[in-house]
């Protein structure tokens, strides 16, 4: 009896298997059922979302500013009337990318060199920013470090040179602008950059999952401790957005990219705009009641890849009349 359960249960994945894998290939290529269509009814909106001006006579500083979602942070607090510091550690990179949107938006962007794992550094990148334009109202600290890599290739370095670039370097920035904005009386708004497997881990990428997971913490902890000072902490997890930086290492070859997009609800990455305009409204005064938030940005990547019945997206609907025939034949336990 039992086998033959089996067996029939068996027959019956393999004909659903076989009837999706057919289907899939007829609409998509090898693979994923659901990319591509699904996202027309999610087009990414590209212009900046708050009125002009919002951030008029508001300082803004971006950590790994220059490039990637960081720039595209940059551009839109820019535009929006901010007076922005970039600050990461190649400065040539920076300064190009400060000329590019400063001469885009009318408004000044200044480059600063720093390296946020070494707090001397970090403390004279305050200092500079003092003199530049004072103490910032807007801390993005977006800046990190990653790889795939199996964990148990990782050197003890490797380790710390992850979770010295995000986990201290989120830590030495916020604390050093923290202690010197707390002795000035002024409030401000921190935003940092996580990542969606700060919450669940994720295997070979443990470095930085780990301190993705501290960042969260550390910020969750101080939205407690330092609203008393006018201070705001919140955190957003970005799903996948194409960025030279994280694509390159983490999917060097290119090969995982579209079961990524299969398993992503809205059929899509994200775009930096979309991720851009989050964290302006985050950072500005039409947030000013948001603190200790965790905003996840995904496109619905995360409840995807945690809800172990979401494969059943590839069941037809007369595969579904055989399953649910089976179901209600049964009787007792
Ligand atoms: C499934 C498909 C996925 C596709 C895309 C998914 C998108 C979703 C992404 C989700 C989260 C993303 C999070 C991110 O943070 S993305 C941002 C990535 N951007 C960066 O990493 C930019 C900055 N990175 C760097 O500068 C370097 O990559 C760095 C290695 C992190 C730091 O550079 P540097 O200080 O120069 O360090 P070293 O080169 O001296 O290396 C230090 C140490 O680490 C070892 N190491 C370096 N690379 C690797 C590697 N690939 N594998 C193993 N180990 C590595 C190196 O050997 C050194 O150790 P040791 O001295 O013992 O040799
Ligand atoms: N793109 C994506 O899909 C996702 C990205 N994220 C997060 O978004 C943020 C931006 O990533 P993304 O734009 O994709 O990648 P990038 O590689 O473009 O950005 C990382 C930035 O960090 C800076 N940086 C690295 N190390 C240091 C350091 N020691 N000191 C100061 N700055 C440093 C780099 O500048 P420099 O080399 O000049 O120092 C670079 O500008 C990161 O926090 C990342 O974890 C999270 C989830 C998904």
């Amino acid at each position: 009896m039992a086998a033959r359960v089996v067996g029939r249960a068996g027959r019956l994945a393999l004909v659903v298997r076989s009837s999706a894998v057919r289907l899939q290939s007829r609409l998509h290529g090898s693979t994923g059922l659901r990319s591509g269509s699904q996202a027309n009814f999610f087009p990414p909106l590209e212009d900046a979302m708050l009125p002009s001006g919002s951030f008029n006579n508001r300082m803004a500083l971006i950590t790994g500013g220059g490039t990637g979602l960081g720039r595209a942070m940059t551009a839109t607090l820019s535009q929006l009337g901010a007076q922005c510091i970039i600050a990461s550690r190649k400065l040539d990179v920076l300064q190009r990318t400060a000329e590019e949107i400063s001469s885009q938006t009318g408004n000044k962007v200044h480059a600063v060199q720093c390296d946020v794992r070494d707090p001397q550094a970090v403390s004279q990148c305050v200092d500079q920013i003092e003199a530049l334009t004072g103490l910032p109202d807007v801390i993005i600290n977006n800046a990190a470090g990653n790889f795939v890599c199996p964990s148990e290739r990782l050197s003890p370095n490797a380790w710390k040179t992850i979770t010295d670039i995000v986990l201290n370097g989120t830590a030495f920035v916020t604390l050093e602008l923290g202690k010197r904005l707390i002795q000035n009386q002024k409030g401000a708004s921190f935003l940092a950059i996580t990542t969606i497997y700060a919450e669940s881990g994720s295997g070979f990428v443990v470095p930085s999952a780990s301190a993705k997971a501290g960042v969260e913490a550390l910020y969750k902890s101080l939205a407690a401790e330092w609203g008393r000072y006018g201070h705001r902490f919140n955190i957003i997890q970005p799903g996948p957005i194409r960025t030279k930086g994280a694509f390159s290492r983490l999917d060097p070859t290119g090969a995982f990219e579209k079961a990524m997009i299969d398993r992503i609800p809205t059929g899509r990455l994200g775009t930096p705009a979309e991720i851009a305009n989050l964290a302006a409204y985050v950072s500005s005064n039409y947030a000013s009641w948001m603190s200790g938030a965790v905003i996840r940005f995904d496109g619905g990547e995360y409840v995807s890849l945690a809800g172990e019945f979401n494969e059943l997206r590839s069941v037809t609907p007369d595969q579904w009349k055989l399953l649910e025939a089976m179901i209600r034949k049964t009787k007792g336990s």
